[in-house]
C-alpha cells in the first residue's frame, strides 16, 4: 500500500470509528466498546501494545503485523473516546520535527 492510500484508509477508518461513536449500532464491536467507557477502551490498548511487545520479541511476522493492526485500531477509539483525532497526534509530533 502506497503511502496517500495508507492515509486516506487511516482516515476513513478513523471516520467511521467516529459514526460508531456518534450512531451506535448493536451489531458494531466498536460501539460496543464505547458502550463500555473510556476505562475499558484504555485497558484495551494496554492490553494490545503487550501483545505487540511480546510479538516483536518473536519472530513471527504475521503476528506482529497482526497485533500491530489491533493496536492501532484501538488506539484510534482511544483517540475518539478521547474527542481527538490522530491530525491532533500528528500536530505535536510536526511541532517537535520544527524544534
Ligand atoms: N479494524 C477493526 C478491528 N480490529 C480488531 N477488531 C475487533 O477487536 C476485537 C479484539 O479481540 P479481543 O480478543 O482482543 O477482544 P474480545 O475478547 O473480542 O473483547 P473484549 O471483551 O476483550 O473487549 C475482536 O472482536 C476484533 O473483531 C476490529 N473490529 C472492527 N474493525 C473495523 O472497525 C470498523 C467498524 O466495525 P464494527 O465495529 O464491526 O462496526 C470496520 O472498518 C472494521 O473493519
Amino acid at each position: 500500500m502506497k503511502n496517500e492510500q495508507t492515509l486516506l484508509f487511516l482516515s476513513q477508518l478513523e471516520e467511521i470509528i467516529k459514526d460508531r461513536h456518534d450512531n451506535p449500532s448493536e451489531k458494531s464491536y466498536t460501539s460496543s466498546l464505547f458502550e463500555k467507557g473510556i476505562n475499558k477502551v484504555a485497558q484495551k490498548v494496554g492490553e494490545e501494545a503487550v501483545e505487540v511487545v511480546i510479538e516483536a520479541m518473536d519472530d513471527n511476522m504475521d503476528l506482529f503485523l497482526n497485533e500491530s493492526a489491533d493496536l492501532l485500531y484501538h488506539y484510534l477509539i482511544l483517540l475518539r473516546a478521547k474527542g481527538v483525532e490522530l491530525a491532533d497526534v500528528v500536530e505535536v509530533l510536526a511541532e517537535r520535527h520544527k524544534k
